[in-house]
């Protein structure tokens, strides 16, 4: 094992609660039902497709893709104004020295999420340095389950995909990396997600996972 690549919402922050509120608040004007077990299918994967998860529910008239596009800024917009709020108070002391003892022991540290706000949550909270590689939303054309977001990550650090450990918390970021030919490790959410080569409940427990 040379490297760690981490999803970002719901492993290193807990952004993930954020998302579910900008979602609830979207879905309950447009009258659609949305709920923690429809949230939790829209780990991992991009705006687009969330929301596309979340009108399933949705029986108006067909919506055109400008309308569709207006729902996501708007989203986006109460997304990011609770983002504002973050502080480098918002990573647990736990996550913070685990990267430290991670980065000591030489393993290469990467991000492998699905959002475009990935760089702009890393400032926040103090963490863009922590990292020598970042692959989000931005630089991917197809998000979780494909393997795309991982490949890239392990392409910027240099380094093999059998040498590369994944984490994440969810069930299609596990897929991902599976399909990406990398060990993962399902934390939180995906913590028992069978098709995990590792489930750990603490973050700290990383550090037992040596190649
Ligand atoms: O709106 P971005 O921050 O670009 O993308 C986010 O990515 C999350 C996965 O990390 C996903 O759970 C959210 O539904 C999605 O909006
Ligand atoms: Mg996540």
């Amino acid at each position: 094992m040379k490297a760690f690549i981490f999803d970002l919402d719901g492993v290193i922050v807990f952004t993930d609660k954020f998302h579910y509120q900008a979602w609830k608040k979207m879905a309950d004007a447009m009258g659609i039902y949305f709920d923690e077990v429809i949230n939790n299918r829209l780990r991992g994967v991009s705006r687009a497709e969330s929301l596309e998860i979340i009108l399933e529910r949705y029986d108006g008239e067909p919506l055109s893709d400008e309308k569709k596009a207006e729902l996501m800024e708007e989203k986006n917009n109460t997304y990011r104004k609770l983002l504002a709020t973050m502080t480098p108070a918002d990573v647990t002391d736990e996550v913070r020295d685990t990267l430290k003892k991670l980065h000591e022991q030489r393993y290469k540290l990467a991000i492998g999420s699905s959002s475009r706000n990935a760089k702009f949550i890393l400032e926040k909270v103090g963490l863009l340095d922590a990292f020598d590689a970042i692959s989000d939303g931005n630089n991917i054309t197809h998000s979780k389950p494909d393997p795309e977001v991982f490949t890239k990550a392990g392409e910027f650090l240099g380094v093999k995909p059998k040498e590369c450990v994944v984490v994440e918390d969810a069930y299609a970021g596990i897929d991902a990396a599976k399909a990406a030919g990398m060990t993962a490790v399902g934390i939180g959410d995906a913590a028992g997600y069978a098709k995990a080569d590792y489930q750990i409940e603490s973050f700290r427990e990383l550090l037992a996972i040596q190649g």
